[in-house]
């Protein structure tokens, strides 16, 4: 689908785990492997994927080297220090992919469950509009509060998608959409493409595809992971 145009993958990791209670969530282990590795796998097996970028904090590079190299990951090229929010440590590595990417994607550290064929799904959403995100439909009522916490109104709920990562891009909309960005900040990296008017395609994610946030996501990521039998 990409035509032979080289593929990159980030890998947001350079996070604070703030809110795991004191546990580095993306070095903590699931299923006896670091949480890194399980996220980094499928990008080191899937074929259509030339090179992954992986971004730390700054105290974890020496960790970071030393997993890459326990693993012997053949694609992870750079193993890069993130900054402050999430957006700034996708820039840092954006910039390591300049000139060597036609297609990137974007994916958080802390997703060790995607599934490899969310990256063929993710090629084929993005090689027809340029600029992909995973997503659900929302299950939940979404009410709107006032800013006195009582209820302004319920959103009908048939048009509203919790998005996920993978992400993908063409690298020269994404970088553009991150050089536009200024000082806004955003949560994820297609917030960015949508500020300049570029259309975004959703494609189908995964219930199963969560972010160790907590630890009670840990602890479903932990039976998540056993009941997939791997
Ligand atoms: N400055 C940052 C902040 C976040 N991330 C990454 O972006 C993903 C999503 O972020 P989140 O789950 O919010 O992670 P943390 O920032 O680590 O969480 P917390 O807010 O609890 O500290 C994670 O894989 C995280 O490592 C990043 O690369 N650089
Ligand atoms: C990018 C993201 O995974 C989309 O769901 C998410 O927004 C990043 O996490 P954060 O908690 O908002 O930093």
């Amino acid at each position: 689908m990409f035509n032979g145009q080289r593929v990159a993958a980030i890998i947001a990791a350079a996070g604070r785990s703030e809110r795991m209670q004191g546990v580095d969530k993306i070095f903590t282990l699931l299923g006896n492997r670091p949480v890194l590795a399980r996220t980094v796998y499928p990008f080191e097996c899937h074929p259509m994927i030339d090179r992954i970028v992986i971004v730390l904090n700054a105290e974890r590079m020496g960790e970071g080297k030393r997993l890459a190299d326990y693993e012997k990951w053949r694609k992870v090229t750079d193993i890069v220090a993130g900054g402050e929010r999430r957006q700034d440590s996708v820039m840092n590595a954006l910039k390591k992919l300049e000139g060597d990417a036609r297609w990137v994607f974007i994916h958080d550290g802390a997703r060790p469950l995607m599934r490899l064929h969310q990256i063929d799904d993710g090629i084929e959403a993005a090689a027809e509009s340029g600029a992909a995100v995973s997503a659900v439909p929302v299950t939940d009522t979404i009410k709107l509060s006032r800013e006195d916490g009582m209820i302004e109104t319920t959103l009908p709920r048939e048009r509203l998608w919790a998005v996920q990562t993978p992400q993908v891009f063409r690298y020269d909309l994404i970088r553009r959409a991150y050089e536009a960005a200024e000082d806004a900040s955003v949560t994820d990296d297609a917030s960015l493409v949508e500020r300049l008017g570029a259309a975004v395609k959703i494609f189908q994610g995964s219930y199963g595809n969560i972010k160790i946030t907590t630890p009670e996501s840990l602890a479903t990521a932990e039976m998540l992971w056993r009941r997939s039998g791997e």
